[in-house]
């Protein structure tokens, strides 16, 4: 739980009163080596006290704190013959019923009569007594300890009320009588033997405009607040703390970057932006237009672009990327497009051919399985100019690849792709633009958590004329319903996917699922359509010639594992079938449906699950309820955590928090955020001696992400 690592000396603990050699070599072993490490080690949770009630004063429905003595405590069974577990506790006001139907093995080993406890939780009536049923609780008092814990009264523990943090306790503390009351005493004593012992970093004026606790009062609230208004200011300073300086970071990087970086400025919008425009068979949305407007902005600003492009699945990333290409060329310059699937890779290709060969544009691909023949003409193309663009997979990236005038880089799904193949691809020129995207949307505090200093461009608009995707949840005996609709919207010629879970491609039992879904459907199922077949594990030729008879119409169904997940665009397909939805995760789900409603018709997507529980059912009704990624993806980092949600690689800055939520403290990072680039914008090299405080503590916490000598 130590959240802020202090860089001044540190003071031992048996500078503490109260803490002998013993208890000073346990802690220390704990890693509490000192008065700093004890100001740091915060509470797990709190006890509010000041809500303290009397079971003789209990109401229906009510949460309250109460505090009794265990007079009974059995085991039972229930009548369906399940083992629970009953507490009685009295207060001497009145008797209060525990009960725990799960765990009650567990429960009954932990609380015998004699205990002190603090049981919270909400309180009900059965025949007149008042219960609580698995309530939260501590032991304040073991009944087998010796009269009372040592050092710490009563008066300590009962007659204050307030708020009592909780600490956490390890069993070598437990062992040590070091219990989270005794803790409490020992952190208190160091903070009254050492009061105002950190050195304030935030200077006075950003203390006062943002309302901010002093940073010693701010550590003495949170191990003693006095009221839990002020507990809550104490954990506003400490969030506003971890979001400000991890702001700073990127408000550093942010500057440095648009200082240190000049790039080719495309001043010119010639033809080939014109006539990309005049081909267009649609009209643009609004958000597409406005997004090409801040691409552009970039591009001829005269410093590298450094710009996430998010938009919900079907929303037109590609024609943007599109135009900003057709800027590059029209300013002389070579732009390359890299894609995380050769099946991706392959479809940017035609669809950029399609729009930018009537151009008099050149378009090579790039992937790992072409034919050798084939590829060197594209190398030497691409090296001579002759070749205008480059779609590809991390086949792009080889030494041999060379361009002879690279001005833009686009990365598509740019999570996939790890920092060095970034960066491998960026090298091959000087200073290239960079426009990543990313298909699966981010929650807007996420994405300020993680891309904090690359500016976001955000497509929040369909093209028009789509419908809502009906989305239905069926168990998977209701599939010859399914069946039935994929025959009618066959007939009526349009196509439809039918999905397999396979979570790792060399997992054969789910290749196997899809592939004898894949015969069954042929052979009995549905044997008057024309069923096809796509996975993993099929050479990249066979899955392109399928994939490619899908799009031209030659397959009515196409039978996949995950990898039509990304991408995959086909306009005329509006049934997505998923088999054991249950299985995927909700940023998948969303892509897979993504699939379809991308034309004008009604489209449909169905959800097969075979047993639903937990997370499982959150995921699925939520999909149910919402087509909305952005929504969704809240609802996903929710459920499984931001750091989850963003992947390994990205979520460095965001898993560093230890007091603030991504998901629920997007105001204070709109203010931390907005002070620290506002800091930055005044003081880029935070070398005024006001920001001294700031600039000790980002050195010593930040400088090895980012130095601030990188600024120069
Ligand atoms: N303004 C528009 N009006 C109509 N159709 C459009 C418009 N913009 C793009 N499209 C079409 O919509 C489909 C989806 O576009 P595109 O593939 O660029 O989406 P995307 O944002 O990359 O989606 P995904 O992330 O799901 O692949 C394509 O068939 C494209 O031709």
């Amino acid at each position: 739980m130590s959240m802020l690592r202090m860089n001044s000396d540190s003071t031992p603990l048996t500078f503490v009163k109260g803490v002998g050699p013993e208890k000073a070599r346990v802690l220390e072993a704990e890693g509490l080596g000192s008065v700093r490490d004890l100001y740091e080690y915060f509470p797990r949770r709190y006890l509010d006290r000041s809500r303290l009630k009397s079971i003789g004063s209990l109401a229906e429905g009510e949460l309250v704190t109460v505090v009794g003595t265990v007079s009974r405590a059995e085991k039972e069974r229930s009548s369906s013959g399940k083992a629970l577990f009953r507490v009685w506790l009295s207060d001497g006001t009145g008797n209060l019923v525990l009960t725990w139907f799960r765990g009650a093995v567990y429960f009954s080993k932990m609380v015998r009569p004699g205990d002190l406890l603090a049981v919270h939780g909400k309180v009900g009536f059965f025949c007149g007594h008042a219960q609580m049923q698995h309530p939260d609780f501590d032991r304040l008092q073991d009944a087998s300890a010796e009269s009372g814990a040592k050092g710490v009264s009563d008066a300590d523990l009962f007659h204050t009320g307030g708020i009592i943090p909780l600490y956490p306790v390890t069993d070598a503390m437990k062992k040590a009588g070091l219990d989270s009351r005794r803790l409490r005493a020992i952190i208190l004593r160091a903070m009254e033997s050492h009061p105002a012992f950190i050195d304030e970093h935030l200077p006075d004026s950003i203390i006062a405009s943002h309302g901010l606790l002093e940073i010693n009062l701010a550590y003495r609230q949170i191990h003693c607040p006095v009221s839990s208004e002020m507990l809550e200011r104490a954990v506003h300073r400490f969030k506003w703390n971890e979001l400000f300086y991890a702001q700073l970071f990127f408000a550093l990087r942010y500057h440095a970057q648009k200082k240190n970086n000049a790039a080719v400025r495309f001043e010119r919008s010639g033809d080939k932006t014109a006539l990309l425009y005049s081909l267009l068979p649609f009209s643009m949305t609004d958000a597409q237009k406005q997004a090409v407007r801040e691409i552009y902005r970039d591009l001829r600003s005269g410093s590298q672009m450094n710009r996430l492009l998010q938009g919900d699945v079907g929303s037109g990333k590609t024609l943007v990327a599109m135009f900003s290409m057709a800027l590059a060329v029209d300013n002389g310059l070579q732009a390359a497009i890299m894609a995380p699937t050769e099946i991706l890779a392959f479809q940017h290709w035609l669809g950029i051919r399609k729009y930018c060969e009537p151009l008099g544009l050149r378009v090579g691909l790039l992937t790992g399985s072409q034919k050798k023949k084939e590829r060197d003409v594209i190398l030497s193309g691409l090296e001579d100019g002759s070749y205008d663009l480059a779609v590809g997979t991390h086949a792009m990236i080889e030494e041999r690849v060379r361009f002879k005038r690279l001005g833009l880089i686009i990365i598509d799904e740019q999570h996939r792709f790890g920092v060095l193949q970034r960066k491998a691809l960026q090298d091959k020129s000087v200073n290239p633009h960079v426009l990543l995207m990313t298909a699966t949307p981010i929650p807007r505090t996420l994405c300020m958590g993680a891309f904090g200093d690359l500016d976001v461009t955000l497509i929040d608009e369909l093209p028009g004329g789509r419908k809502a995707i009906v989305t239905r949840l069926c168990h998977e005996n209701s599939k010859p319903r399914v069946l039935e609709l994929i025959r009618k919207e066959v007939a009526a010629g349009r196509q439809a996917y039918i999905v397999y879970p396979l979570v790792d491609e060399s997992e054969k039992i789910d290749l196997k699922a899809a592939t004898d879904s894949y015969l069954q459907l042929q052979k009995d199922l549905l044997p008057e359509l024309r069923i096809g077949l796509v996975h993993g594990r099929m050479k990249p030729a066979e899955k392109e010639l399928i994939m490619d008879r899908f799009r031209q119409g030659d397959v009515d169904v196409l039978v996949g594992t995950t990898v039509i997940e990304v991408g995959v665009d086909v306009p005329n397909a509006t049934v997505m079938v998923i088999e054991h939805a249950e299985r995927f995760g909700l940023a998948q789900l969303h892509q897979l449906r993504g699939r379809v409603g991308r034309g004008p018709e009604q489209s449909y997507c169905y959800l097969l699950y075979s047993r639903l529980g937990g997370d499982a059912a959150e995921r699925l009704r939520a999909m149910e309820a919402s087509t909305d990624g952005f929504r969704l993806s809240e609802i996903d980092a929710r459920i499984r955590g931001t750091g989850n949600v963003l992947g390994k690689e990205q979520s460095g800055m965001v898993s560093g928090f230890s007091m603030a939520d991504l998901n629920r403290d997007s105001e204070i990072l709109d203010v931390a955020r907005d002070a620290a680039f506002r800091l930055v914008d005044d003081d880029p090299q935070l070398r005024n001696p006001l920001h001294r405080g700031i600039r000790n503590y980002y050195t010593t916490h930040y400088h090895e992400k980012f130095s601030l000598a990188d600024i120069g």
